[in-house]
């Protein structure tokens, strides 16, 4: 007996500890500050400091005042901005466990589109669909789908000799054929496409949901479970409209896919191998395991024409157009280096990269000069943290200053200016920069398409250079056309449209344009 109640007493003691210490620490955390950031006005907190647009060159600013981790309450939201490298990875990469989530987007949840990777909460499910992205868009996965990539630059670089006025439309066809061969195989039709029409539905419900402000279940979540009858739920049947929408994107073309391996027609695609290895691993196919892979590859497909992935591509693309006119002088450089290696007789290949270090700098510069989205994508915090001696409690959401990283004075000197040769050594050798990878995002959510991204920049940079001369468009008095090299400020940026010419080097190079396409 005196065992026992000397057992239970220890057990008692040892509880009152355990509480002890867990209240003590919550208690110092509470008693922490969050971390340093503007003065806040009572209940709306920053509500009115907070920019509408440039808010990246802002942040950039108060963190000269305030340090490298600012913070912001909006109505009660705490806000943490991470302006530096070494803060960035501290906080998304060092302690992933507990960064990674995403913010609630309630419409989404409404239409049941946790399957929709960029914006889904950091769960298994999400682990999962993000293994598979993984795999089907590494470094060693995507080499087979090189001579694709390449093909479509052809393509691009026709279609640019013919209506070299509808640039922007030619990127876009670029990147989404690209996509949609990668992820399920499918040849991108010329006009009318059978996939086009539901991906772009789709999407715009999806931007609805995504634009702040847009959906009003976003700002006041508890009318999601208010009765449809009261006035102003219209959004719930746009919730069904998208819900169905959405299964058809996930759908249709994974369908498509089983329906080609069956009949034997099945092109190399992340959704085809994906399933080919479910039927190594999995006996027999579970559902849930198909319908992960249906998934994933359908994040991406709502991605070729979406508001995000597509928007960034063609960003990046249309930014290296905008170099070439605005820096002739590098244009002719890189124009040196491609004919040096290819000496006119083909089409640059993936097999001259380390020979062109220059065009490489120049695609790593068009990355960092003006990277396309400047605040990345939000995280949030699942657990209470402190950091650096301040309090970050769970549920903030972290936005990273990606702009500022990839403007640091000390670390890329001038920072506004476009200078390749930052990325190259005393030799012209191609230097490494871990930083540059800022651009993508950090720690579990980084961007999985960011080995795609540098692959087909690459080939588009080497094949244009190789084949037209890019400057300034001319008006009907032979005058050229300025170009301010200007750029939206919204929270993915983009070239503000600018004109210019795009002209065959020679009779030699449309020669080449045309033999390749
Ligand atoms: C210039 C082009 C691109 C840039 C600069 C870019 C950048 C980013 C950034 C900053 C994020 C957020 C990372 C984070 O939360 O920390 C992201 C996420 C993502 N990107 Fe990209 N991206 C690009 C193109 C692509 C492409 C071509 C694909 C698909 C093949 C892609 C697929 C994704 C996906 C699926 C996510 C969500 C990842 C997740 O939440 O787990 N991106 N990207």
């Amino acid at each position: 007996m005196s065992i026992l109640s000397g057992a239970l007493d220890l057990i008692a003691l040892m509880a009152f500890i355990i509480l002890f210490c867990a209240f003590e620490h919550r208690r110092k955390q509470r008693s922490l500050h969050y971390p340093p950031g503007p003065p806040r006005l009572p209940i709306i907190g920053n509500l009115l400091d907070v920019p509408k647009v440039w808010s990246w060159l802002v942040y950039q600013e108060w963190a000269k005042v305030y340090g490298d981790v600012t913070s912001m309450q909006i109505l009660g939201q705490v806000i943490v901005v991470v302006n530096s490298y070494a803060a960035a990875r501290d906080l998304l990469e060092k302690k992933a466990a507990i960064y990674s989530d995403r913010p609630a987007v309630p419409f989404f949840d409404l239409m049941k589109w946790s399957w929709f990777i960029v914006a889904a909460p950091y769960t298994n499910e999400w682990r999962h669909r993000r293994k598979i992205l993984d795999r089907g868009l590494r470094p060693n996965a995507i080499v087979q789908h090189r001579p694709m990539q390449k093909q479509k630059t052809h393509d691009f670089l026709r279609r640019l000799l013919t209506r070299p006025e509808e640039l922007r439309a030619h990127i876009e066809h670029l990147q989404g054929s690209i996509i949609m061969s990668l992820v399920y195989g499918y040849e991108t039709q010329e006009d009318n496409d059978s996939y086009l029409k539901t991906a772009l539905d789709a999407n715009e419900i999806g931007q609805r949901a995504m634009i702040p402000g847009n959906a009003i279940v976003n700002d006041i979540p508890f009318l999601a479970r208010l009765p449809e009858w009261l006035p102003g739920m219209g959004f719930k049947a746009e919730a069904r409209v998208g819900e169905r929408l959405g299964q058809k994107l996930v759908n249709r073309p994974f369908n498509f896919v089983k329906k080609s391996m069956r009949d034997g027609s099945a092109r190399p695609s992340i959704t085809r191998e994906s399933l080919l290895e479910l039927e190594k691993t999995d006996t027999p196919k579970s559902e849930d395991a198909e319908r992960a892979i249906a998934e994933a590859s359908g994040s991406l497909y709502m991605g070729k024409l979406g508001y995000f992935i597509r928007r960034m591509t063609v960003s990046a693309i249309l930014t290296l157009f905008l170099v070439f006119v605005l820096y002739p002088e590098m244009q002719q450089r890189a124009q040196a280096e491609v004919d040096a290696v290819i000496e006119g007789q083909r089409l640059p290949d993936y097999c001259d990269r380390p020979k062109l270090p220059y065009i490489e700098a120049l695609c790593k510069e068009v990355l960092r000069w003006r990277n396309v989205a400047p605040l990345g994508v939000p995280h949030t915090v699942t657990q209470d943290d402190v950091y650096d001696g301040c309090f970050i409690p769970k549920g903030t959401i972290v936005v990273t200053n990606i702009w500022a990283i990839l403007h640091d004075a000390r670390v890329y000197p001038e920072p506004d200016l476009f200078k390749p040769e930052r990325f190259l050594t005393a030799d012209g050798l191609l230097r490494d920069d871990p930083i540059l990878t800022s651009v993508f995002g950090f720690g579990k959510r980084i961007c999985p398409g960011r080995h795609l991204v540098e692959n087909t920049l690459f080939i588009v940079a080497a094949s244009l250079l190789a084949t037209y001369s890019i400057g300034k468009a001319k008006d009907v008095q032979g005058k050229d056309i300025a170009v301010e090299g200007a750029y939206t400020g919204g929270s993915i940026s983009f070239p503000v449209d600018f004109k210019c010419s795009i002209i065959p080097r020679s009779v030699a190079a449309a020669g080449l344009i045309h033999a390749n396409s």
